[in-house]
């Protein structure tokens, strides 16, 4: 069993990526409801994630989205960014939204387009290497809506032909995350429906690319913690997109619809580090959120989930790994499953607050947020952008 010590030791080394997108005004197709405060640049959205670091600790870059978010000088957002505290973490690519991409980008059946699609590729690359991000965080739209619309097959070769070609033009220590998702927008097939799909391109391409876990993006039903263990045990799970559902892709706060999932997932993570087989699996890993704040606060709800994830890893640490592997041994169903559900039943808000504490932190970063001189500042200044301000610069 893990001591305070050493549990405090592994909580230093958590952290996780704040998605630019999620600082704008966002919404549904059905509205966007612009909220007081809510950045309105790339600027805005960097000093939003910094608050988000203050408070929390465990939050030290922001994940980029192009060209939602306009980068001029990329350099000189890095810089922007590490004078605040943070830095630029994954590259989003964005090839869903251009009228070219009707059909799909790099499984789009017309070559001009597909190689319209990889020279956007090349543009975030170029992107990657000014500000020092090493991931570049593909997904992609692409696929049919009727059958008999296009063969299955010919668009795996193209979407394959334009992954290959995309990780071979990444700098030295870059890696492509390829990110599935069952279905929307396309409503019949999509080309990277599943971990399986992503893997079969991840193992093929090689070492410089990797499978990225979207919680939003399973069918009902899907046992995403065991997805988890089968990518760490292929050395093939290169990240993360954190967020909660309860329908389809929800993008809501991770944690608040499925704490015992997200729990067990870092079990999963936790596991594979005392494991020696796939210790080495999991330092790699990259942890992100991908919501949107469509009605709560966007720092607010920001804070919220850092420290969601924060709470699920704490309470993974408290397994005792040496009794669930003889409980698992000896056959004891119940006995195995009562000592990962006890972990999961510790309250460890308190060793949280210590943990902050000991690293002047406010011990509840959303009530310091809350009664902070941040938030009071942006509301004066910041005002309310339209709705439309929301994704893009
Ligand atoms: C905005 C877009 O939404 C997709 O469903 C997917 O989650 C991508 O990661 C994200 O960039
Ligand atoms: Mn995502
Ligand atoms: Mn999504
Ligand atoms: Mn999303």
């Amino acid at each position: 069993m893990m001591d305070d010590a050493a549990l405090m030791e592994r909580l230093d080394v958590q952290a996780i990526e704040t998605p630019s997108w999620a600082f704008g005004n966002t919404g549904t197709r059905f509205k966007t409801f612009a909220q007081p405060g809510a950045a309105r640049t790339i600027w805005e959205k960097i000093e939003d994630a910094a608050e988000v670091h203050r408070m929390t600790g465990i939050a030290p870059r922001i994940a980029l989205h192009i060209p939602w978010d306009r980068v001029d000088d990329p350099g000189e957002l890095a810089r922007f960014a590490q004078a605040r505290g943070i830095g630029i973490g994954a590259i989003n690519p964005n090839l869903f939204q251009d009228d070219d991409y009707r059909l799909g980008s790099l499984a789009h059946p017309d070559a001009r387009i597909r190689e319209k699609a990889s020279a956007h590729l090349e543009d975030c690359i170029a992107i990657m290497a000014a500000t020092g991000a090493r991931d570049l965080s593909l997904w992609f739209a692409d696929g049919t809506n009727y059958p008999g619309q296009d063969d299955f097959r010919a668009r795996r070769r193209r979407m394959r032909e334009g992954l290959s070609g995309c990780a071979a033009r990444l700098p030295a220590d870059a890696r492509i995350l390829i990110e599935y998702k069952f279905f929307e927008p396309a409503f019949y097939y999509t080309d990277l429906a599943d971990w399986g799909a992503a893997l079969a391109h991840a193992r093929a391409i090689g070492p410089k690319a990797q499978v990225l876990v979207d919680l939003g993006h399973h069918a009902q039903g899907a046992n995403i913690e065991s997805i988890v263990a089968m990518l760490l045990d292929e050395g093939k799970l290169g990240g993360f997109h954190f967020n909660a559902r309860r329908y389809a892709d929800d993008d809501l706060i991770v944690g608040s619809t499925n704490p015992l999932e997200l729990f067990l997932i870092y079990a999963e993570l936790v596991a594979a580090e005392v494991d020696p087989q796939t210790r080495t699996c999991t330092r790699g890993v990259s942890y992100m959120i991908d919501q949107s704040f469509n009605i709560e606060a966007k720092i607010e709800g920001m804070i919220t989930s850092i420290l969601n994830c924060q709470e699920a890893f704490a309470k993974a640490l408290l397994i005792d790994h040496a009794a669930l592997a003889a409980a698992q041994a000896d056959g004891d169903v119940l006995g195995a499953n009562r000592i990962v559900m006890d972990a999961f039943r510790t309250d460890v808000r308190p060793i949280l607050a210590a943990w902050r504490r000991q690293r002047n932190l406010p011990e509840d970063p959303l009530d310091a947020h809350r009664g902070g001189d941040y938030l009071r500042a942006i509301r004066r200044d910041r005002g309310t952008a339209s709705a439309a301000s929301g994704y893009g610069d």
